[in-house]
């Protein structure tokens, strides 16, 4: 299937002053790709560009087949909350999603109060834009976007300004948005605790330059995350794991195994194990983190991090 969003030789100049250069990348359907850099890195240029804030001179970009210099319905499929959210500050909640409905033609009156409840503004619904929170300003940005029921969502910092349990409920929304909807997202934060929980594929952005991009089991492969077993017997363990299609592992040493993935039921592993003579004696959760990946790979390009 064709890249929902295909990103090529694109540079970005500000008079003498070049942002971004000679950027490339794909974003694949279904995914929750995160784009990660420093202050200044071009993470939100490159994000106006896409959308058609900013015009594009040099490279091409695609948005659901279409290049960016000829949009015809690309825009019409992709909700996009980018720098401040576009409310009127004299409308209220409920009032600024009508005007939404209306702008794109939406007919179903109820989409817009389960979008508000959606985002989690139902409490707010009749409360003016100009007298919200910034957190609250920031649920509406997104329920804004949101209400066309886009194909994909591009969300620029879109964690500032949310309180601990709306980071949580947030991350909740975008999960389900991808999982239930099938909605495809580009995300950037400098929150990497918080980017590493909901992407499926990173992409790094070094003072213009596109540097890296892993996919989440790449990094935590790289990072040995996963579950680390302490075994008398490794030559069992993986034909044990063979056999219960618990994959992809990797054998450390004669004692030590890690299995790349998270989501295993240790429990259950560990049962499998005992119960065919392996003796076990420790079974860990091992997680890698975003930061110390970050971190590490600035320090290759010499740089340091302001995240
Ligand atoms: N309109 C503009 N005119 C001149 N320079 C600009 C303009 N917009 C952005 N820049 C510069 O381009 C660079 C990239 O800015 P951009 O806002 O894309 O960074 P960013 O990665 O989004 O950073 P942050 O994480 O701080 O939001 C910065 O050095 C910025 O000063």
């Amino acid at each position: 299937m064709k890249p929902i969003l295909e990103i090529n030789h694109v540079s970005k100049h500000f008079g003498q002053f070049q942002a971004l250069q000679d950027v490339s990348f794909n974003v694949n359907r279904g995914d929750i790709y995160g784009l990660i850099g420093e202050n200044g890195a071009g993470k939100t240029t490159l994000m106006r560009l896409i959308t058609h804030l900013s015009p594009l001179k040099e490279g091409t970009i695609t948005l659901l087949g279409e290049r960016s210099t000829h949009y015809k319905q690309a825009l019409k499929h992709i909700g996009a909350v980018i720098e401040t959210p576009a409310a009127f500050k004299k409308l209220t909640v409920r009032q600024n999603l009508k005007l939404t409905a209306i702008q794109h033609g939406i007919q179903d009156p109820g989409l817009i109060d389960q979008t508000i409840d959606f985002v989690g503004l139902s409490s707010k619904k009749n409360a003016k834009a100009g007298k919200l929170s910034l957190g609250q300003r920031q649920r509406l940005g997104l329920g804004l976007a949101l209400l066309p029921q886009p194909d994909f969502l591009i969300l620029d910092e879109p964690i500032n300004g949310l309180d601990p349990s709306g980071i949580i409920e947030f991350r909740q929304l975008l999960k389900r948005l991808n999982q239930e909807h099938n909605t495809t997202i580009l995300i950037s934060s400098h929150i990497l605790t918080e980017l590493y929980q909901v992407s499926t594929k990173f992409g790094f952005i070094y003072h213009g330059h596109f540097i890296k991009e892993v996919t989440k089991e790449e990094l935590d492969k790289e990072n040995q995350s996963g579950i680390l077993l302490d075994v008398d017997d490794t030559k069992t363990t993986a034909q044990l794991l063979d056999q219960n299609n618990i994959s992809p592992f990797t054998v450390l040493s004669d004692h030590q195994i890690i299995i790349h993935n998270l989501t295993i039921d240790t429990a259950n592993l560990n049962r499998i194990l005992v119960m065919n003579d392996v003796s076990v004696t420790n079974i860990t959760r091992q997680e890698g983190s975003l930061e110390q990946y970050y971190t590490n790979l600035l320090h290759h390009q010499g740089g340091h991090t302001n995240d």
